[in-house]
């Protein structure tokens, strides 16, 4: 762990300030690019390049994991739809999928924890333990039980950059995981179990009471300070929690931008963050999930997200669906003629 987070460095701040000047210099009215303009000054300073590169290939990790908690009755879907989905993935039938294909995004699916085995050959292999333990009743996971997950994601992270890859795309799988992130978005921002325990997969109004008190109890049972990331990880799990806080940490370690999906991604980057603060200067908030602690955990990260459509599935979704967005505000500050290089009388010459 310390040798994985002294990778980790703070955002280049010559290359934020070349980018900032170059945005002026470009031919459109200051500030006419809004949000685009910051992402584009933001991403010179993860890769220490002005203009930065076109953030491409990219591909999205769909990290899949069960929970013990799931006995407690807190998602209407059983189980074994976590390995269901995973075949799904293999074969190119989920949403993840139609959004990868549609914006070239490459797809890597790894079961960490899916507590029955998948057969199929194009996923990753890299089962730490078959489900978590019942965060309700007992510690989700052992210690060296969370560092072997988080070490899964770190290690894909270099890999995938290794392999040619400058942008990582975070996803999930794992039926019952937005209670096990409502528990890790409470712990690391103080917010209250109401606040932060939501609908899920859809949950009806009694089953997100009861949700929401397993969260509660759970949350008094363990205590953990906001201070400890790793006793988080292994009060509440989940297993994908913890390799996607790894491949956030490895991403921020290679200089390569990471879109966070929903509230699994959300509650893995105050994970992160909680490790190595700097780690989410490599962040990207793709959207704003409708589950209600995602806004909670996007505000205590100081992250804005790039798109906002309701969505509440996960899988990588939100992620694939901003990564154009990135890159055309990338793409802008690369590529667009400056006043001087046009012949263009710029507004404050003239
Ligand atoms: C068919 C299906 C596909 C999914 N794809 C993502 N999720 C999402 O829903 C689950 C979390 O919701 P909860 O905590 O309410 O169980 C996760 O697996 C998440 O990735 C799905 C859920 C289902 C049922
Ligand atoms: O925000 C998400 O990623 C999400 C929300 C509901 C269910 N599954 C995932």
């Amino acid at each position: 762990m310390e040798e994985y987070l002294a990778r980790i460095a703070p955002a280049d701040e010559a290359a934020m300030r070349a980018a900032t000047e170059r945005q002026l210099a470009l031919t459109k009215p200051a500030g006419s690019l809004g949000v685009l303009e910051e992402l584009s000054v933001r991403v010179a300073g993860m890769t220490g390049a002005c203009p930065a590169a076109v953030p491409a290939p990219a591909v999205v990790t769909v990290f899949a994991a069960d929970h013990g908690v799931h006995a407690q009755g807190v998602s209407p879907w059983p189980q074994e739809v976590t390995a269901a989905m995973l075949a799904n993935f293999a074969a190119g039938g989920a949403a993840v999928n139609a959004f990868a294909t549609n914006n070239r995004v490459d797809v890597r699916v790894v079961d960490v924890g899916v507590a029955s085995d998948v057969a199929a050959l194009d996923i990753v292999h890299a089962k730490v333990r078959p489900g978590t333990r019942d965060l309700s009743t007992e510690k989700a996971l052992t210690e060296d039980e969370v560092l072997a997950a988080i070490g899964v994601g770190f290690e894909l992270a270099d890999a995938l950059v290794r392999d040619g890859y400058r942008c990582l795309l975070t996803g999930d799988m794992g039926i019952a995981n937005t209670t096990a992130s409502a528990a890790l978005i409470a712990t690391f921002t103080g917010a209250t179990a109401e606040t932060v325990t939501g609908r899920g997969t859809g949950i009806d109004d009694a089953m997100l009471a009861h949700k929401t008190s397993v969260v509660r109890s759970a949350l008094a049972l363990h205590a953990v300070p906001a201070s400890d990331p790793l006793d988080a990880l292994s009060a509440y799990g989940g297993l994908e929690h913890a390799a996607l806080a790894g491949y956030i940490l490895g991403g921020a370690a290679n200089k390569v931008p990471v879109i966070l999906d929903g509230v699994i991604a959300g509650a893995a980057a105050l994970v992160a963050q909680a490790f190595h603060p700097a780690a989410i200067e490599y962040c990207v908030a793709g959207h704003r999930s409708a589950e209600p602690g995602h806004a909670v955990a996007l505000k205590a990260l100081g992250l804005q997200p790039l798109v906002d459509l309701d969505l509440r599935l996960g899988e990588g979704t939100g992620a694939v669906l901003a990564y154009p967005i990135l890159s055309c505000a990338v793409r802008a500050l690369a590529e667009m003629a400056t006043f001087e290089s046009a012949g263009i009388a710029s507004g404050e010459s003239s």
